[in-house]
């Protein structure tokens, strides 16, 4: 559905340019909820608004359904935003509007009128679970329900495509799960494309189905969110998840000094709660230890595990895999 392709776009400041981004190309397929994960300052910001041409890059194209969007004239350019919309991490609400006409103030823009946007508006408010609060003022509302209404306001026009910004940066961890439960939910309710940044991969475990690292401007690995948390590449990556709980790369310390032969298993879907370890110790006859392990859920489904063992005789891999079947990489160190 998207396609960026060689992405460059630089900031001038008064002593020295800045390069946002170095060369970013991406794929975003049609009804995905694609996460951006970065440090402070790695370009997410810069890369979500070249989605809907806030800003527009210094080179390299910008497809939707094929069509470069950095080519289209600012009327065709209108049109498109109408069908992208956007939520961000302050909200952005006009705080002298009430609810009900925040949410039905692109409907305004977009010439529908008046008893049509205000039925939309409050259809809308129903939508996000907050019917009973069309009247108040923002003001009057807490965070979790003012980035509902911002929701709500995102979804006014039917967009095909939702941008959050930092969506959930500025909630506490319930009203975040509560707002990414409510984001997977219009996902899958109406196919609508999600691109979502954030500061947290807790925030792309709970939601996403595939996720860009970028690092410095660049893309430092991208993939489906399992293999990324099962298989981290990219030192950034690494890092992330560590702050997360998910030490991907304690490994390294464990091997120091163990003697004997250490195996990483990792797997992933139902047979996360199978007692594989247990089965393949007495079926193939070998000892072992779990020096690591740890299992965990993405979106709706359990994600995976993975382990470390020691096996004082380990029998040929092929039977290994010959056994579990399922297990989806076996690493030898
Ligand atoms: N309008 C601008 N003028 C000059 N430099 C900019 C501008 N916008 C962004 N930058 C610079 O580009 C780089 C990437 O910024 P960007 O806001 O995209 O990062 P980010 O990953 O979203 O950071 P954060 O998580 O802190 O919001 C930074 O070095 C930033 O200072």
């Amino acid at each position: 559905m998207i396609e960026l392709k060689n992405i460059h776009k630089s900031y001038a400041s008064r002593d020295k340019v800045v390069e946002a981004l170095a060369g970013v190309s991406l794929d975003i397929a049609q009804g995905e909820i694609f996460g951006i994960i970065g440090r402070s300052g790695a370009g997410k910001s810069t890369l979500i608004r070249m989605l809907n041409l806030l800003e527009r890059p210094t080179s390299g194209s910008v497809l939707l359904h094929g069509q470069d969007i950095t080519k289209i004239s600012e009327a065709a350019l209108r049109t498109l935003r109408h069908k992208i919309g956007m939520v961000f991490q302050h909200f952005n609400l006009l705080t002298s509007r009430t609810v009900l006409q925040n949410v039905a103030f692109p409907l305004r823009l977009a010439g529908m009128d008046k008893q049509a946007r205000t039925e939309r508006a409050l259809a809308l408010l129903e939508l996000v679970g907050l019917q009973d609060h069309a009247y108040k003022y923002p003001r009057q509302l807490s965070g979790g329900q003012q980035q509902r209404v911002g929701i709500a306001r995102a979804l006014a026009n039917e967009p095909e495509l939702l941008l959050c910004d930092e969506a959930t940066s500025a909630l506490d961890p319930e009203t975040t799960q509560s707002i990414l439960n409510l984001v997977l939910d219009i996902n899958r309710r109406f196919g609508i494309t999600v691109v979502l940044i954030t500061h947290s991969m807790d925030v792309i475990r709970s939601v996403c189905d595939r996720v860009a690292i970028i690092d410095n401007g660049r893309i430092a690995e991208s993939g489906e969110v399992v293999e990324v948390f099962l298989h981290p590449q990219h030192a950034t990556t690494l890092s992330l998840l560590s702050e997360s709980g998910v030490d991907a790369d304690g490994w390294k310390e464990l091997i120091e000094g163990v003697p004997g032969r250490i195996v990483r298993l990792t797997y992933r879907g139902h047979s996360t709660a199978r007692p594989l370890l247990s089965q393949a110790s007495r079926d193939l006859d070998v000892n072992l230890s779990i020096l690591q392990g740890q299992s965990a859920k993405s979106r709706i489904r359990p994600m995976g595990s993975w382990c470390w063992l020691w096996m004082p005789i380990l029998r040929a891999m092929s039977h290994w895999r010959h056994f579990f079947g399922i297990i989806r990489s076996i690493t030898r160190y």
